[in-house]
């Protein structure tokens, strides 16, 4: 049976005059992870935050207990080079590091095999090997022109160390909020389901109340919502409805 609902706000959608309250208010009405989206400009065609601000806010919302659970900070890393960012996101509070891997096979060979930073510039399964030795979650994402069978032999790694722990297809391409959802991505994630049926697989980019049901459908278990959830009356009713249909899913398995 698919793994439970995870429900993940984007705080790309808050209001960044007031981040720290929102993003407290988000966990008082329902969420399970907030979803961080850190863009470089280069990766994608915008910026976002960094370290400086993800500390601050970590400071609002209680840390999980244990791995991926409530108030896990889910970092969706849109830049180049992610392997220099891990420890610093580590320090600032990150639990969930998650890469892309297009920015992952684009980075070159070692230039000094015994440093780890390096090391993890070679491949993605070198990098999430580094991200788990600092003691966080390793996500991999995939963009929407990237066939998701270049996960295999990821996610299938003989080393446990090597394997993620989240995969993160992406519905839109990624950049902005509040795009058009991409039914077209769907088959990626059901072919993931079929293939791993513990694995968490999130899906981001203009899941709301219009387009759960497919994704959920699909085997999607954390999903991730930025304007359908900060631009509603009632958020904590938008994050139960979410919660439910992927639970209706899960039920449907039993
Ligand atoms: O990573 C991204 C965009 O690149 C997302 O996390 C969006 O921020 C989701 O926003 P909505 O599509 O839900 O408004
Ligand atoms: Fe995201």
């Amino acid at each position: 049976m698919a793994p439970p609902a995870i429900i993940a706000p984007s705080i790309l959608s808050a209001n960044f005059a007031n981040l720290g309250h929102d993003c407290s208010k988000k966990m008082e009405q329902g969420a399970d992870w907030l979803h961080v989206d850190i863009m470089d400009g280069h990766f994608v065609p915008n910026m976002t935050i960094g370290c400086p601000v993800v500390s601050q806010i970590r400071g609002c919302v209680d840390r999980p207990s244990e791995p991926c659970g409530r108030g896990t900070f889910d970092c969706h890393m849109m830049i180049m080079e992610p392997h220099k960012w891990v420890g610093e996101f580590k320090k600032a509070g990150c639990d969930l590091y998650c890469f892309h891997y297009e920015a992952a096979v684009s980075s070159v060979a070692a230039t000094d095999p015994t440093d780890k930073e390096t090391t993890a510039r070679t491949s993605p399964k070198q990098l999430i090997r580094y991200i788990h030795e600092e003691s966080m979650q390793a996500g991999i994402a995939i963009k929407p022109d990237t066939p998701v069978d270049v996960l295999w032999d990821i996610i299938e790694s003989e080393d446990p160390a090597e394997r993620p722990d989240m995969v993160l297809v992406m519905t839109v391409h990624p950049g902005f909020g509040g795009q058009k959802f991409m039914a077209s991505e769907l088959p990626k994630v059901a072919a993931l389901r079929e293939r791993y049926p513990d694995l968490n697989i999130e899906v981001d980019g203009g899941l709301g109340l219009g387009t759960i049901e497919q994704a959920a459908d699909a085997g999607a278990n954390v999903i991730v919502a930025g304007s359908a959830v900060f631009g509603a009356q009632d958020p904590a009713d938008v994050i139960a409805k979410l919660r439910q249909a992927v639970q209706k899913r899960r039920g449907a398995e039993l």
